[in-house]
């Protein structure tokens, strides 16, 4: 019999096939504290939670017999990947049963915006009849932006085509082809900003996409633009908003999604009469708590009875077998993906690895997820991807994966080359295992190299002339960056040339942005792993 304990408010009627399966037992124990969890969870097999229960370290600890945990919704910030992975539990979520409820949500909070409706509603209220503050705008014939072209955001691209509005889309992952079917013109943000009379973000929250909608933008958008946020708190830059609005830029801006949730009392969303807010409110229908139920029940299930499941969002454990094998190689793999998926400009439409020296004649697909996890994980988020769902998130995509193995490794007993087509170029990079010393990348774009893909890099490339290196020394030393290690690479004296320094700490945008408008200097990159 497996024990399964519900421990936020889920959907009855969602979670019926757990009550009517003859091998589980279902326990709803809701508001407890981390104490009090702690002290029970080990009786259960499975714990069932939305974001409220803080399913911690030691709350995983605590679940002895813990198999799996289910997030009954898409967002996992409330339970510990890492603490699950250590602990072998595997945590499911449930992606696809919110995603229409949200748009619509965007949707009720964009004509919100574009009529005034909460502030119309509390002065009428009020007692006061008020005809003339509130002259709202059509969409019918205005640009809709979408940042994010996902589930959520797709669907809101097809339902402002019904309202009349023209579409400007933005995701790496959209092909040209797809966004033709769906009536998106792909633009790049700057152009939406510029362009666009509303606009929708719908990312994840990732390194790349906090604040990309920032001062920058704003000084640049649209005059009157209209902003909406039912993705993630922090995507948008909530005070350069505020100012931006203040300064007649923004004309309004509507958010169920704070940096800080709940947000503090004085938070300058919660008292400015252009900025309507409700508190993440995106997911929360009848239909789609039931749905989300329904879908994480089923995959809860699943991993119970030791059946296949797709929606893990952590590391299953691999067969013991082949971890033997490819364990050290994970690591690369993973490094080289995430270098590449840092770098490369445009839609990702192919990605090639070649495996050669001794992993030629090895089982490599294990590796291969790791590789692809490594590039996804830039666009879609730490949370979003993992080596069970990777290949079906870049097939999603459209994303072709070919596998090539060859003998030649030069010279290396192993070695693995990454290569990413995008609509705009072709990118590769190479690495190897070294005995003693790790994971090493040898190659960028053909260029030879050694550099240790841990830390932060930054990858330069130049025209091979002298006293660039000296004049990069300077400017980030001035800026208190520290260079750890420098590496150069060219193909002939006085071509181009690539530079790959690890540094200490993160290169403000700034410092990166005057490293470019150093003569010879042609792109620079921050690269994390
Ligand atoms: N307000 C609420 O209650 C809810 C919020 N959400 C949030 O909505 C967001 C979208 O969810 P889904 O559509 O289900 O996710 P999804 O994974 O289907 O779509 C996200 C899209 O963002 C794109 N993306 C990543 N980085 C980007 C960048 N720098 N620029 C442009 N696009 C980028 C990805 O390629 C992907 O296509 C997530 O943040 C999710 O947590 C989801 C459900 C409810
Ligand atoms: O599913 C998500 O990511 C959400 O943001 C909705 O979360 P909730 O279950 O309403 O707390």
């Amino acid at each position: 019999m497996f024990k399964v304990l519900v421990s936020d408010p889920i959907s009855d009627m969602g979670i019926q096939k757990l009550y009517d399966a003859a091998d589980v037992q279902v326990d709803k124990k809701t508001g407890l504290s981390e104490d009090e969890l702690a002290a029970i969870i080990g009786e259960y097999d499975a714990l069932l939670v939305r974001s409220q229960t803080r399913v911690t370290r030691r709350i995983m600890e605590a679940g002895t017999r813990l198999k799996v945990v289910g997030r009954a919704g898409v967002g996992v910030d409330n339970i510990d990947l890492t603490a699950a992975t250590d602990r072998g539990i595997v945590v499911i979520n449930a992606p696809d049963g919110n995603t229409i409820t949200t748009c619509e949500h965007t949707f009720a909070m964009m004509m919100a915006l574009a009529r005034h409706i909460p502030q119309a509603y509390a002065k009428t209220i009020s007692g006061v009849w008020d005809r003339k503050s509130f002259l709202g705008v059509e969409l019918r014939g205005k640009t809709l932006g979408v940042v994010g072209l996902g589930r959520i955001g797709s669907e809101v691209a097809k339902r402002a085509k019904a309202f009349g509005m023209n579409i400007l889309g933005y995701d790496p992952f959209m092909s040209e082809e797809r966004a033709e079917k769906l009536g998106i013109k792909l633009a790049s943000v700057d152009e939406i900003v510029r362009t666009a009379d509303f606009m929708t973000v719908h990312t994840p929250l990732t390194p790349e996409t906090r604040h990309m909608i920032g001062r920058k933008q704003f000084e640049v958008m649209k005059k009157g633009m209209r902003i909406i946020n039912c993705a993630r708190g922090g995507i948008i830059d909530e005070l350069a908003l505020v100012e931006a609005i203040d300064q007649g830029i923004v004309a309004g801006a509507a958010f169920d999604v704070f940096e800080e949730e709940p947000p503090k009392p004085d938070h300058p969303f919660l008292h400015h009469p252009k900025i309507i807010v409700t508190p993440h409110l995106g997911a929360s229908t009848v239909e789609a708590q039931e749905n989300v139920a329904i879908d994480v029940s089923e995959e809860v299930l699943h991993v119970l009875r030791d059946e296949p499941f797709k929606n893990a969002v952590n590391m299953p454990p691999v067969p013991p077998d082949v971890a033997k094998k490819l364990q050290p190689y994970f690591g690369l793999g993973e490094a080289l993906g995430r270098f590449l998926g840092q770098i490369v400009t445009g839609a990702v439409g192919e990605i090639i690895v070649n495996y050669s020296g001794e992993l030629a004649d090895v089982d490599t697909q294990p590796l291969t997820r790791y590789l692809v996890k490594g590039v996804l994980t830039n666009h879609l988020g730490v949370e979003a991807v993992n080596i069970v769902n990777a290949m079906h998130l870049a097939k999603q995509r459209d994303v072709n994966i070919i596998v090539q193995k060859s003998t030649a490794s030069k010279g290396f007993t192993n070695l693995v080359r990454l290569t990413l087509k995008t609509n705009k170029e072709e990118r590769t990079v190479a690495g190897t295992l070294l005995s003693g010393y790790g994971a090493r990348i040898v190659e960028i774009d053909g260029y030879s190299i050694d550099a240790s893909p841990e830390g932060i890099l930054l990858l330069v490339s130049h025209n091979d002339r002298p006293g660039i290196i000296g004049r990069m020394g300077t400017l980030l030393g001035s800026n208190n960056v520290n260079i750890a290690t420098m590496q150069v690479g060219r193909k002939s004296i006085g071509g181009s040339a690539i530079m790959v320094l690890t540094v200490d700490n993160h290169v403000p945008k700034e410092v990166i942005d005057q490293l470019l408008q150093q003569p010879e200097i042609n792109s620079v990159h921050e690269i994390n792993f």
